[in-house]
Order: structure tokens, then C-alpha cells, then sequence
């Protein structure tokens, strides 16, 4: 990604100049094997082969609009109405990794937010199964709260920096109802399902890497058995080769606890790496759906081109 802004490349490594150059030579022809590694753990903007999705619906979304700014708040004249989701309809079915697409303020946090019941939409509605999902549904339904999950772009902010790995990974179910011993039995299990030691659950968040709480993070939120994680930029503020592991760590999960995932990223690289299908959002429209082998090969919206244009290292390649 640096390739896209930068004209000289210096390749460091614990403290060490290994290499420099300008971007073209670094890129072209590295000299040495750390350089070649750095560049080798760069994914090719390639989806996953499609995998046929059959499920039943899990999540129903029909007509969901939200416009902020406006009428309401006394700076009502300075904010005008700004529509964040525009009569957005989409399915996540059982089992499917659904990747929400699109740049900056297209509003996929906010179709995020109330999909875990943190916002309210102005119109239309969402459905978890039977169940109406809101924020008041959310505050008067356990089996909800359990039910949808959500990983974080940065799980340090979300967990209490006092507070050892253990009893915050338990914290939630044991107010559930479950017992101490059985949370934690069930907390060691998860901790190795997400590939870290369970000595983990007895160190505080500070002593991990970035990489490494977000695995934490994940089995925080596999804590509550959910059906759908709803991963917000779960990945982006970690480097290449770590978004991989978390990556295949996420598909792991899937394959074998069949949980649906919404997956949303700006990076259509990512998504294509881990997608079933692919919705792009622009200015809160979900201008065009599909698998994510159809989304990255054959794109039919000006603007899906145009993020695929956009891909980080497209333009040296
Ligand atoms: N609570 C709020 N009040 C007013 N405006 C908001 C609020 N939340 C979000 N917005 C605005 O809505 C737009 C969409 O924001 P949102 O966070 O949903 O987009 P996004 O696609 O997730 O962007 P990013 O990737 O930068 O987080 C932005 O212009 C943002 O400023």
C-alpha cells in the first residue's frame, strides 16, 4: 500500500535498514529475502472460490432508511439531512460470510449499529429470524443480546485494561447465568479455538499484540454463542500478514461452528478473501450484491470499478 504514495522505499527490521530503494526497484526486484517475504504476504485481489450458500435467512433487512441531521437538534438550519441508509434491503443467511463494501461514510457502521440493536433506523425493519431487532428489542431480549455479537476495529479500547483475559471473556455469560466453572472451562476452549495458549486468560490486555487481541476479541464475542458476529473493520487496523491469519482464523470459525458473519470492511481485497457474497454500499445505497467472485470479476456498478480500481498495489502490479 505504501507502493501507491511513496517514491523510495526503506525496508526496516528491528531497527534495521535492510534495504532501500526506489518503489519500483524495491517492488520489482527486492534484494533480500525479508523484502521478498514483506511483498510475498501481500494477497492478489483474488476471491475465495464461491461457495454455494444455502441457508435459511438469518437476518432480514426490508427498507431500512436513516437520515441524520436535519429537522432535529437545535443547529437544525446548520445540519442538513444527510441519508446514511436508503431504503437498504439485503439478506445474511445462515452460515455465510456477507461482506458490507464501501468507502468512508458510505454508512456501513451505522447498517452495522443497527444491526446489533445500537441505532434505531427512521423506516423499515430487521429481522433476526422471527424476531424484530431495534434497541428496545435488544434491552428486553437476552436470547437477541446472545444471539448477534460484535467484534470491534480495536478490541483494546473495549476491554478493561484492569481486568485480567479471564474474567472479562466470562464476564457476560456468567451475568447470562452460567456458571464461573463452566464459562471458564468453556473460555479455555475458545481461547485454543482462536490459536492463542490458555495461558492468555491469566495476563491483562496490554501484554498482546494487536493480532492477537483481536483473536481475543472474537472469543470474547463467541462467548455468547452467537449466530451472527458483525466484524467492523475487524481487520484493518492490522498489518498484511496478520489481517491474513485473522482472516483464516475467521474462516476456520465459520467451517466449523457454521456461524454467519457480516464482515465489514472498505477493502474489497479483504472482502474478496473472505466473502461469500458482497454488498457495496455508496451514500447509503446498496448500489450492487453479489457473490464475491462476481463482485471482483465482474463488477456492473460504475462505482464497484471504481473501489476495485482503487485497491492498494493494483497500480504496480
Ligand atoms: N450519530 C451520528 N450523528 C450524526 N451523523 C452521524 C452519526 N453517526 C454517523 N454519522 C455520519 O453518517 C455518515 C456515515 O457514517 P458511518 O460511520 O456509518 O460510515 P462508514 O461507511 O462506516 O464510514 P467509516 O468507514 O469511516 O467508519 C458519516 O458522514 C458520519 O459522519
Amino acid at each position: 500500500m505504501v507502493a501507491d504514495i511513496a517514491d523510495r522505499i526503506v525496508v526496516m527490521r528491528q531497527g534495521e535498514i535492510v534495504e532501500q530503494g526506489p518503489t519500483a526497484q524495491i517492488l520489482g526486484d527486492p534484494q533480500q529475502e525479508y523484502t521478498q517475504k514483506l511483498i510475498a504476504a501481500v494477497p492478489p485481489l483474488k476471491p475465495k472460490p464461491a461457495a454455494r450458500v444455502s441457508g435459511a435467512e438469518l437476518i432480514t433487512i426490508r427498507d431500512l432508511s436513516k437520515t441524520y441531521g436535519g429537522r432535529r437538534g437545535l443547529f437544525a438550519a446548520r445540519t442538513p439531512a444527510f441519508t446514511v441508509s436508503d431504503r437498504i434491503s439485503m439478506t445474511i443467511r445462515e452460515g455465510e460470510i456477507y461482506g458490507l463494501v464501501g468507502e468512508s461514510g458510505s454508512g456501513k457502521s451505522t447498517l452495522g449499529r443497527m444491526i446489533v440493536g445500537l441505532a434505531d433506523p427512521d423506516s423499515g425493519e430487521i429481522r433476526c429470524g422471527d424476531q424484530p431487532v431495534s434497541r428496545a428489542a435488544f434491552l428486553a431480549s437476552k436470547t437477541l443480546r446472545r444471539s448477534i455479537q460484535m467484534v470491534f476495529q480495536d478490541p483494546y479500547s473495549s476491554f478493561n485494561p484492569r481486568m485480567k483475559i479471564g474474567p472479562a471473556l466470562i464476564a457476560g455469560s456468567v451475568a447470562g447465568g452460567e456458571s464461573r466453572a463452566d464459562a471458564m472451562r468453556r473460555a479455555r476452549e475458545l481461547v485454543e479455538l482462536v490459536q492463542l495458549d490458555q495461558s492468555a486468560l491469566d495476563r491483562f490486555p496490554h501484554e498482546f499484540s494487536g493480532g492477537q487481541r483481536q483473536r481475543l476479541g472474537i472469543a470474547r464475542a463467541l462467548m455468547m454463542q452467537p449466530r451472527l458476529l458483525v466484524a467492523d473493520e475487524a481487520v484493518s487496523a492490522l498489518d498484511v500478514s496478520v489481517q491474513e491469519q485473522v482472516i483464516r482464523l475467521l474462516l476456520d470459525i465459520k467451517a466449523r461452528i457454521g456461524l454467519s458473519i457480516l464482515f465489514i470492511t472498505h477493502d474489497l481485497r479483504v472482502a474478496g478473501q473472505i466473502c461469500d457474497r458482497i454488498g457495496v454500499l455508496r451514500k447509503g445505497v446498496l448500489v450492487e450484491e453479489n457473490t464475491a467472485e462476481r463482485i471482483l470479476t465482474e463488477p456492473t456498478h460504475d462505482y464497484t470499478r471504481m473501489l476495485l480500481d482503487s485497491v492498494p498495489g493494483r497500480s504496480w502490479r
